[in-house]
C-alpha cells in the first residue's frame, strides 16, 4: 500500500509549531474583521474604522461578550446588549489595518476551480470579506497573474442579483487573484511566495489563510513549508485541510501528529464540507428551537434513522484516487458520521465550537465499531441503457481489473447510549446509482393501540410518521403524516407537510464552502473536525475495514444506474427497516 503521506521527522524541529504566529500571540483583546453589511448595520464600527468578520454561527467566533465583563468594560454606548459580544477594543499594537491572504495551494486542481474561487468570488459578490484582502494561487502548473484569472472567471457565476453590477465586481475580485508556481516541498519556493504575500501586505497586520486542495501525500512537506517560510509575522495563520484524513486510525495520527509539529491545533481547520450544507446546519436548530421535535428525539418515539447519500455517475476521473480510499472512507466514516453525530448528540452548553464537538465526540465514542455482519458492500458494473454504454468501475484505465474496492455500501450503527440504546441508524451511500440524492431519513414509531389501525391495512409500518431532511438536491424538510381523506367516509391518506426551500426561500443557498471559508477566516471551528473527533471516528471503521481487506470480501455488483446491491435490502430488513428512499413515496 502507498504511504498516505509523506513521513515526518519523529522530533520537532526548531521551527516548531512557534513559528506561527499562534492566535493567541496576538495582543488580546482580539480584533476581528466585520463585513461591510455588519459595519452598516454599526456605523459607529465604521467610523472607527474597525473590520471584522461574522461566522456562520452569528457572531464572531470565541467572542469574548462585554457584558461578560472579560475586563470589567462597561456596556458600549449606544448598543444594544444583544449586540455588544460583537465589540471589541482594539490594543494598541493592532490599531493598523489587517490583510487577509487566502492561499489556495492547488490551486489548477479540480476542487479549486469547481469550489473555492467560486466560494471565495460569491463570499466578495456579497461583501463578506475584508476590505484589503487577497487570493493567491499556488502550484507547480507554471501560470501568470493573467492566466490564473482566465481560468478563475471560467467559473464564476453571479448567483445572487443578476441586476448588480456583476461584471465590475468580478473585475474587482480577479484584480487580487495572483499566482505563484512552485513546488509542493520547497522552502525556497514557499519563501518567494512569502516575499510576494508580503509585498502586497505592505506592512499591514497580515492574516494568512492556506487551504490545501491537494492530494494527502503532500499535506505535511506543504505546512512545513507554510510554517518555515510563509507564516504571518504579526497575525494568524491558518491551514484549511481537505479530507481523507489517513486511510484508518494509525495513518490519521500519524498524519495529526506531523501537522501537529507545525501547527497547533488551533490552526488546522480539517474541512467536512458536508457541516457547511444547508440542511445540516438546520438540523440543529430544527430539534432544539420546535419544542414538536425534541421530546422525540429518542429511542422512546424514533424507530430507525437513515443516513443516505446517492450519485447518479461514477468515479470517473477521481478512479486513481477512490481506488485506494472507496467509499467508506470517502463518504460514510466523514460526511454520513459527522451529520449522525450532530443528529444523536445530547444538547450542548452552548452553540460555541468546543460544546458542539464536546457532544459529538461523545456521541462518537459511545457508539460500537462496525461488525462485518452489519455491513454490506457493493460495485457498479458496466451497463448499456438505451443504446448508451455505462462504464463499471474497473473500466476505468485507472483502476485495477481485479480492485475489491467498494462503489457502495450499506450499514447498521448502534449508539449506546441511554438515548439511542437498540435504535438502528442505517447508513447508505454509493455512486453511480440511479439517482443524485443526500438526505436524512427519520422514521417514528407505530401509534400505540392506533384507533385508526383497520383504515391502514395490514402495512402499520406505512401508516408511521416519517420526517425527512432532503440535504440535496432540492433542499427540503418534510414530514409524513396521516390524515382523513376529505369526505363522508373514512378513509386515511399519507400526506406531506412540505418545507421546500425554494418554495419559501427564494434567493439562492450559499455553496457549503462559503459558509465553510468564511468560518475559517473568522475562526469558527464549529463546523471543522477537531483531532479527538477524527480519532474516535476511525476507532470506528478501521477494524471493518481492515476486516473487509484481510479477507478481500469481494464487492455485490450492481449495474450503473440501478438502486443498488439487493443486499442493503436484506440489512436493513434484518433491523425491521425499510429504506424510506425506496418506498416511491416521496415527493
Ligand atoms: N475534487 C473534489 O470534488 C473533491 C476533492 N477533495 C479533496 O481535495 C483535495 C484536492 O482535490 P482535487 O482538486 O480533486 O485534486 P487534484 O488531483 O486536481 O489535485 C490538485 C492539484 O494538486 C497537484 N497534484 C495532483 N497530483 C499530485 C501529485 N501526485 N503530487 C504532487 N502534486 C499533485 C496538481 O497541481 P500541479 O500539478 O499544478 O502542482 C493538481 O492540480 C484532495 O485532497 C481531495 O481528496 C475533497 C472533496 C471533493
Ligand atoms: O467528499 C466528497 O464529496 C463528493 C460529493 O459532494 P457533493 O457536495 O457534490 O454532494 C463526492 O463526489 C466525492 O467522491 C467525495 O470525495
Amino acid at each position: 500500500m502507498a504511504t498516505h503521506f509523506s513521513p515526518c521527522s519523529s522530533s520537532s524541529s526548531s521551527s516548531s509549531s512557534l513559528t506561527f504566529s499562534s492566535e493567541f500571540t496576538v495582543c488580546k483583546p482580539r480584533r476581528y474583521c466585520f463585513s461591510k453589511w455588519v459595519s452598516q448595520v454599526h456605523p459607529r464600527i465604521h467610523a472607527r474604522n474597525h473590520f471584522r468578520i461574522k461566522s456562520s454561527n452569528g457572531h464572531p467566533p470565541n467572542a469574548v461578550s462585554m457584558q461578560d465583563g472579560m475586563d470589567g468594560t462597561p456596556l458600549a454606548e449606544g448598543i444594544k446588549p444583544e449586540e455588544q459580544e460583537i465589540f471589541f477594543d482594539l490594543s494598541d499594537s493592532e490599531k493598523v489595518q489587517s490583510t487577509l491572504s487566502i492561499t489556495v495551494v492547488g490551486a489548477s486542481g479540480d476542487l479549486a476551480k469547481k469550489k473555492i474561487f467560486p466560494a471565495l468570488f460569491a463570499l466578495y459578490y456579497e461583501d463578506c470579506l475584508p476590505e484589503n484582502f487577497m487570493v493567491f494561487g499556488y502550484a507547480r502548473t507554471k501560470l501568470t497573474d493573467e492566466e490564473l484569472r482566465n481560468v478563475i472567471s471560467g467559473t464564476l457565476t453571479c448567483r445572487i442579483d443578476k441586476r448588480a453590477n456583476c461584471e465590475d465586481k468580478m473585475e474587482q475580485f480577479l484584480k487580487r487573484c495572483f499566482y505563484h508556481s512552485g513546488q509542493y516541498d520547497s522552502e525556497e519556493h514557499f519563501a518567494e511566495l512569502d516575499s510576494k504575500l508580503k509585498e502586497k501586505e505592505a506592512g499591514k497586520l497580515s492574516n494568512r489563510l492556506f487551504y490545501l486542495s491537494i492530494p494527502p501525500n503532500i499535506f505535511v512537506d506543504v505546512v512545513r513549508c507554510v510554517s518555515y517560510k510563509a507564516s504571518a509575522v504579526n497575525g494568524w495563520t491558518r491551514v484549511i485541510v481537505e479530507k481523507p484524513f489517513g486511510r484508518d486510525s494509525e495513518s490519521s495520527a500519524e498524519l495529526t501528529r506531523c501537522l501537529k509539529q507545525y501547527l497547533t491545533e488551533d490552526q488546522i481547520f480539517r474541512i467536512d464540507h458536508y457541516l457547511g450544507k444547508e440542511l445540516v446546519e438546520n438540523l440543529s436548530v430544527l430539534r432544539f428551537s420546535n419544542l414538536v421535535f425534541e421530546p422525540l428525539w429518542s429511542r422512546n418515539y424514533i424507530r430507525n434513522v437513515q443516513l443516505i447519500f446517492s450519485e447518479d455517475f461514477g468515479t470517473e476521473g477521481r478512479g486513481g484516487y477512490f481506488d485506494n480510499y472507496g467509499i467508506i472512507r470517502d463518504i460514510m466514516q466523514n460526511h454520513l458520521l459527522q451529520i449522525l453525530a450532530l443528529f444523536a448528540m445530547e444538547t450542548p452548553v452552548s452553540l460555541e465550537a468546543e460544546d458542539i464537538r464536546n457532544e459529538k465526540v461523545k456521541v462518537l465514542r459511545s457508539m460500537r465499531p462496525l461488525q462485518l455482519e452489519d455491513v454490506i458492500v457493493g460495485q457498479y458494473k458496466g451497463h448499456n441503457k438505451g443504446g448508451k454504454i455505462y462504464p463499471g468501475y474497473s473500466d476505468d484505465s485507472t483502476v485495477p481489473n481485479d480492485s475489491l474496492t467498494p462503489t457502495f455500501a450499506a450499514a447498521a450503527l448502534f449508539i449506546n447510549n441511554a438515548r439511542w440504546d437498540g435504535v438502528p441508524f442505517l447508513m447508505k451511500a454509493g455512486k453511480a446509482l440511479h439517482t443524485r440524492r443526500a438526505e436524512i431519513r427519520v422514521q417514528f414509531r407505530h401509534v400505540p393501540g392506533n384507533l385508526y389501525k383497520r383504515n391502514f391495512g395490514t402495512d402499520l409500518d406505512k401508516a408511521t410518521n416519517e420526517l425527512v431532511l432532503r440535504v440535496q438536491p432540492d433542499e427540503a424538510i418534510y414530514l409524513k403524516i396521516n390524515n382523513k381523506v376529505p369526505g363522508l367516509g373514512m378513509r386515511l391518506d399519507r400526506s406531506d407537510l412540505n418545507l421546500l426551500y425554494r418554495a419559501r426561500y427564494p434567493k439562492e443557498i450559499p455553496d457549503a464552502y462559503e459558509r465553510l471559508l468564511l468560518d475559517a477566516i473568522a475562526g469558527e471551528r464549529r463546523l471543522f473536525i477537531r483531532s479527538d473527533e477524527l480519532d474516535a471516528a476511525w476507532s470506528l471503521f478501521t477494524p471493518l475495514l481492515r476486516e473487509l481487506e484481510e479477507k478481500k470480501i469481494f464487492p455485490e455488483l450492481y449495474p450503473y444506474g440501478s438502486r443498488g446491491p439487493v443486499g442493503a435490502h436484506y440489512l436493513a430488513a434484518k433491523y425491521n427497516v425499510r429504506w424510506g428512499d425506496l418506498s416511491g413515496e416521496d415527493l
